[in-house]
């Protein structure tokens, strides 16, 4: 089966290629990027005039939710959104029901993506059994049986001597960890950004310390064990200081910043509205200009959805009571470029690097890049489209998003997964 993709604008940093080509997939792979391929036999042409072409994005922190909370997603749903948002990789996060903690989880959930999936799932082992705190896992197994990283996502190892001993094992078995930086202890019953607007809605607040205390500490400890530190939805200016910092030095460490920490600040919470309640919580302007400042100087270095779906039921409640997440697979795209391209912090060869290049390199992974032999993962979309974001269309079964209804820039129009296109947009939706 060939495939023609014609006149697209490529842009891939890793090759270093940027300009108008025709790309020739056949089968799973890029067979040849020219300009103006004819091919030998019948070919499916698709005429990409006008549109830019991407390596496939890689998102590191995603909640699948399966096994166990099917009922806010599943993996072929998550798959799907991530299709859509065109994500061609996506690692799920271990807060699944068991906990990713064993080998027998991790197999299960690759053999489950395999019959299901319609991108690839690499899926994140737990750092302790049950994510309980208490004991390790079997760092060895859970790499041998296919985990790409190991976290403790959801909430962070407290016990700092424990986490030092697993982020040995982890440096031992080659495997990064991704952090969530949370001190547990002081967040109490905090639900928002600390600050003036949550004392306006009588709401908790969450203050910057709570992060950037456990981020000083992982730092340090990645410092003396010489584990790859990988820091999940950096949301402080803090933060951001010390990855400088830290990669000055020369630790191993990336930092990664979701879209709704870059788009939204705490004021923009209009009401007691749980679409708006995450960990980390929104910040403040001051912490938001800092982490796009921070993505386009290079200390950040990845873009992550922490796509978290949960259902309508839960997400009904108050603040105080839902739970901690939105979705984000669907919408990052469209962010970055209405928040980061169009105000020029990144260029788009920048974004590239966010969401596909450094994402690949992050898991040591042959992806990344459109070059002739590689597998055919890729994206065609339109940096200029604007159009109004839609729950309703989502293929995620969560609809917790507080961007319904905002108007955005940029869309997805294929994804390609090893050659096959997984994703169209329809031209109403
Ligand atoms: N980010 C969130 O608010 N929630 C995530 C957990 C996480 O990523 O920490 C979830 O699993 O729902
Ligand atoms: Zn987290």
């Amino acid at each position: 089966m060939l495939t023609l993709i014609k006149n697209g604008y490529i842009i891939d940093p890793k090759a270093k290629r940027e300009g108008i080509f025709d790309i020739l997939i056949e089968g799973d792979r890029i067979k040849r990027i020219d300009s103006n391929i004819i091919p030998e036999k019948s070919a499916t042409i698709i005429d990409a005039s006008g549109k830019t072409i991407m390596p496939g994005f890689i998102d590191l922190h995603v909640h699948l939710r399966e096994p166990g909370y099917e009922y806010k997603e599943t993996i072929k749903t998550g798959s799907m959104a991530a299709a859509a948002g065109g994500f061609t990789t996506i690692c799920p996060m271990p807060n699944t029901k068991p906990a990713t903690d064993s080998s027998e989880v991790i197999r299960w959930i690759l053999d489950r993506a395999k019959q299901e999936a319609v991108v690839n799932v690499l899926p994140i082992g737990a750092i302790t059994l049950g994510q309980e705190g208490l004991e390790l896992t079997n760092m060895q197994e859970l790499f041998e049986a296919g985990a790409v990283a190991v976290s403790e996502d959801g909430k962070s190892v407290m016990d700092t001597a424990l986490y030092a001993e697993g982020m040995k094992l982890a440096a031992g078995n080659k495997l990064p960890v991704f952090a969530h930086c949370e001190d547990k202890s002081l967040v109490k019953s905090g639900v928002m950004n600390a600050g003036k607007k949550a004392s306006l809605l009588g709401l908790a607040g969450i203050s910057n310390a709570v992060e950037d205390i456990i981020v000083a500490r992982d730092i340090l400890l990645a410092k003396e064990t010489g584990v790859r530190l990988h820091l999940c939805h950096c949301s402080t200016r803090d933060s951001v200081k010390m990855i400088s910092l830290a990669k000055e030095e020369g630790i191993k460490v990336t930092g990664e910043v979701c879209p709704h920490h870059f788009a939204l600040t705490d004021e923009d919470i209009p009401s007691d509205d749980s679409d708006y309640k995450m960990n980390p919580p929104l910040r403040s302007a001051d912490d938001v200009e800092a982490l796009k400042e921070g993505l386009r100087d290079g200390i950040i270095d990845v873009i992550a959805t922490d796509h978290a779906p949960h259902s309508e039921e839960e997400k009904s409640k108050s603040m105080a009571e839902a739970p901690f997440g939105i979705v984000g697979l669907e919408t990052a795209f469209s962010l970055s470029v209405t928040h980061l391209v169009k105000t020029g912090y990144l260029t788009p060869v920048q974004l590239v690097e966010k969401l596909s290049v450094n994402p690949a390199k992050i898991l040591g992974i042959d992806r990344g890049s459109i070059s002739e032999g590689c597998v055919a993962d890729l994206v065609i979309a339109d940096f200029d489209i604007e159009y109004t974001i839609d729950k309703n269309s989502f293929y995620s079964k969560g609809k917790n998003t507080p961007f319904h209804e905002s108007k955005v820039i940029g869309q997805i129009l294929y994804t390609f997964v090893a050659g096959k296109v997984v994703y169209q947009k329809s031209r109403n939706s």
